[in-house]
């Protein structure tokens, strides 16, 4: 590899979002009281938007959990119960109503579509690419911490790939390494395989889970994704759950898990039954009306 291909002497301007987010409000993003094995922790979050004739509307309602270091979570809930939004605070791009969070840092926010996130013409100046906000790193550092990010997201074969040849799945593992390379200790992950098939899907999960777990990329990382996919509860170690803005449940992946499928079958339940009534109903209708027109 010829490291000099990474940089130009000054970085290209930035079109896109940055990979590591500033915090907007440090009196509400802080650690008190927030033991040294807790990477994320919310307490009684609240946000609310103003709409255009300036009502206020709850979206958040005093969400309270947390997340321990090296572990992955993930964030899951019916449509528009608020998982993005909570997301956002996190990354701090916006700021709560009320209430505290921390998040553990560097963190950084992966989109759930990669051709956002991903920039460069081939995967190592990608991945490097954060890195170029550090003048005095030198080209040792840097192609080293490329190959370990890389190497932590099985993708370093691919170092000299341009971009565009790549699968979406792939452009995910590489937005993931640039975040790593970055030194990260949280990672943000906003339905990343929403877009992607099954194949793709399963190898961006096990690639996150794999990093988590072996500890590559330097230190503990955590991660939290927020997914809408049932079945990839079976890759986390704990989850939280939403509904209507609030936290329901939060804890380890199976017991959400369980929760969430008893609530499911109570549903199904509610329905037969409905249905059960309403054709019963039916039924009698058309008995009543048989009789009468017999009578006739
Ligand atoms: N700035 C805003 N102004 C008004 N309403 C908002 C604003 N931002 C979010 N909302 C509303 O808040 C609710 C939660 O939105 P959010 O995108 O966080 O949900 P979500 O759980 O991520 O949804 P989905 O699963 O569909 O992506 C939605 O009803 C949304 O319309």
């Amino acid at each position: 590899m010829n490291g000099n291909c990474l940089f130009s002497p000054s970085p290209p301007p930035r079109l896109f979002p940055p990979r590591s987010i500033p915090s907007l409000s440090p009196s509400v993003y802080r650690r008190t009281g927030v033991s040294d094995d807790v990477a994320v922790e919310c307490r009684n979050l609240c946000f609310s938007a103003t709409t255009r004739p300036g009502i206020s509307v709850p979206i958040l309602r005093d969400c309270s959990f947390r997340i321990p270091s090296g572990q992955l979570w993930m964030l899951l809930g019916p449509n528009g119960c608020g998982k993005s939004t909570l997301l956002k605070i996190l990354a701090g791009v916006v700021n709560p109503t009320s209430g505290t969070v921390f998040v553990e840092k560097p963190k950084n926010f992966v989109f759930q579509n990669p051709d956002h996130q991903v920039v460069m013409p081939t995967v190592e100046a990608d991945v490097a690419f954060g890195l170029g906000k550090y003048p005095d790193m030198s080209l040792e550092e840097v192609k080293s911490r490329v190959i370990t990010a890389l190497d932590a997201v099985g993708m370093r074969d691919y170092m000299q790939r341009p971009i565009q040849t790549l699968s979406g799945g792939q452009k995910q593992r590489v937005a993931i390494a640039g975040a790593l390379a970055e030194a990260c200790k949280v990672l943000l992950l906003d339905e990343l395989t929403t877009s992607l098939d099954e194949s793709d899907q399963l190898g961006v999960i096990k690639a996150v889970k794999e990093l988590i777990h072996a500890k590559k990329g330097g230190g503990d990382v955590t991660a939290l994704w927020v997914t809408h996919r049932l079945e990839e509860l079976e890759y986390a170690d704990g989850a939280v759950y939403m509904e209507n803005g609030r936290v329901v449940r939060h804890g380890d992946a199976a017991t959400v898990l369980d929760f969430i499928k008893a609530k499911q079958s109570s549903y199904i339940d509610q329905i037969g039954f409905s249905l059960y009534c309403h054709r019963f109903a039916v039924n009698l209708s058309v008995s009543h009306r048989l009789i009468q027109t017999l009578k006739w």
